[in-house]
């Protein structure tokens, strides 16, 4: 409730404020204010300018040339402020990207070669695909996260409702070690703009009120169901309750023929896609640069950064995927991404073994970690266990234990562990025990070879064994 001696006006934007806060939740809240009014003032600024554009084009001056004094300062500011829109974010000064924000959340570009479950009889498009990607030749193909060497998948396409039975052989599969697809794979940003700035990807910009995302037709057992294969997807598991709801409402399912392109690399994006079943291909100027199979997701960078398609991405068999459209990644994952991201780019900036790296590597860094809370007493990594994360504590403190040893090292906020299990493809070389509540921010392996860049060569030299 608002105070009723404040003007309409003011007291109407209180309330928005307000309903934007209990939406969201944020754990910064002064950082959201300044984003949530920074977006409306650039709203209503794009929108002047828009009429004045127009009013222009049909011969009318709505602001009239102010005549200054140059020799004035405000007069001057005046005249600069008159002259051309100045939509600045506190969070970038240049964003390459910037040009490409005009549409970002409007209709999504025309689909490619999707045949989606309710168009089964869809032609395929795989004609002539072969010719330049070699499919079918290549050697020594990897499957990323989730392999599945049998490809048990058969083409059905034929019903629009979500079949059970392909669900639940999703969700089977799946649970045993659903993850995403890397999110800044190998050659990522090959032949595309590489500059990425936090404005880049702050969704707050393309707010509109109008917006109402898709609502797809499975049961809310198989939502439920899908949510929980999602669980520990990195873009997934940032969200609030309510935006995990409103994205697996949306997912929609589309059927690849094998030998189909999902994406071809150059195109807008349309749709970011998770396996259900099948495998896929990666070609990055026509060289296959990996693959992909069930539980993996793609398609996410041309999204994320308002880019072109940065690889073709063909079917090897009969696909099965579940789609997101741009428009609700865009309003639902990416306003989680940008919030996570500027929470850790404060701290990761802070953290010695990273200063190695450009505001760039730590942006990509901050979009793949994940928090957890642990409390006085537990084991976060225990010796001789393999090692699957690489950790950054966040706040707390920790005790390296070694067996027979006792306390050999203590950790605290801005330290980092768990990285010689990793590095060596050992078990853990000693046990690391919170001593009071602990938040550590962690990292998978994948990401820990491919998002620390030269950091790595400092965390070689940093070995706590070496001696
Ligand atoms: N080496 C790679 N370079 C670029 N994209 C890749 C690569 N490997 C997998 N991909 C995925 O291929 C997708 C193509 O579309 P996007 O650029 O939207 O997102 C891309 C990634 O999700
Ligand atoms: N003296 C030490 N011996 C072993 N591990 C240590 C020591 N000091 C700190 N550590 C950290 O404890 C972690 C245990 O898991 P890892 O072996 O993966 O990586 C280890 C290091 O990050």
């Amino acid at each position: 409730m608002t105070d009723s001696s404040l003007t309409p006006a003011y007291a109407r934007e209180l309330d928005l404020l307000q309903q934007e806060l209990a939406t969201h939740n944020p754990t910064d809240v002064l950082q959201f204010c300044a984003n949530y009014f920074n977006s409306k003032l650039e709203l209503q600024r794009c929108h002047l300018w828009q009429q004045e554009a127009k009013a222009q084009a049909a011969g009318i001056n709505l602001f009239p040339a102010v005549s200054v004094n140059s020799s004035n300062a405000a007069s001057r500011l005046l005249s600069s402020l008159t002259k051309q829109p100045s939509f600045k974010s506190p969070f970038s000064d240049n964003d390459p990207h910037a040009n490409h924000h005009d549409d970002p959340l409007g209709g999504a570009p025309a689909p490619g070669s999707a045949i989606t479950a309710a168009e089964p009889n869809a032609p395929d498009s795989s004609a002539n695909l072969f010719k330049s990607y070699n499919v079918g030749k290549t050697s020594a193909k990897h499957v990323q996260d989730a392999p599945d060497p049998n490809d048990p998948t058969t083409e059905t396409g034929s019903s629009k409702n979500t079949s059970s039975s392909a669900f639940s052989s999703f969700s089977n599969k799946a649970a045993s070690g659903f993850k995403f697809a890397p999110k800044f794979p190998i050659a990522f940003n090959a032949n595309r703009r590489t500059s990425v700035s936090a404005e880049t990807i702050n969704p707050n910009i393309f707010k509109s009120s109008d917006w109402k995302p898709p609502v797809n037709d499975l049961t809310p057992e198989q939502r439920e169901e899908l949510a929980g294969n999602l669980a520990s997807n990195f873009l997934f598991r940032q969200l609030d309750a309510n935006s995990k709801k409103t994205v697996v409402a949306a997912l929609t399912k589309k059927l690849f023929a094998k030998d189909s392109e999902i994406i071809k690399q150059g195109d807008e994006g349309d749709y970011f896609y998770i396996i259900e079943s099948g495998t896929v291909d990666f070609y990055v100027n026509g060289t296959m640069v990996s693959s992909a199979g069930e539980g993996a997701s793609f398609g996410e960078l041309a999204l994320m950064y308002n880019s072109p398609r940065a690889a073709t991405v063909v079917a090897t068999s009969n696909v099965t995927c579940w789609a997101l459209d741009r428009s609700t990644f865009r309003h639902i994952i990416l306003e989680g991404t940008f919030n996570r991201r500027l929470m850790y780019e404060d701290f990761l900036k802070d953290v010695p073994i990273l200063k190695v790296l450009s505001n760039t590597e730590r942006s990509k860094l901050a979009d793949a970690l994940s928090s957890e809370i642990f409390h006085k007493g537990d084991q976060i990594v225990k010796e001789g266990q393999q090692g699957e994360n690489f950790y950054f504590i966040e706040s707390g403190n920790c005790n390296v234990i070694k067996e027979g040893e006792g306390v050999v090292a203590k950790l605290g906020k801005g330290d980092y562990f768990g990285e010689l299990a990793l590095l060596n493809d050992k078990p853990r070389a000693a046990t690391v025990e919170a001593v009071d509540n602990v938040i550590v921010a962690t990292l998978g392996k994948s990401g820990f070879s491919r998002l620390l860049g030269p950091a790595v060569e400092v965390l070689k030299q940093q070995d706590p064994t070496a001696h």
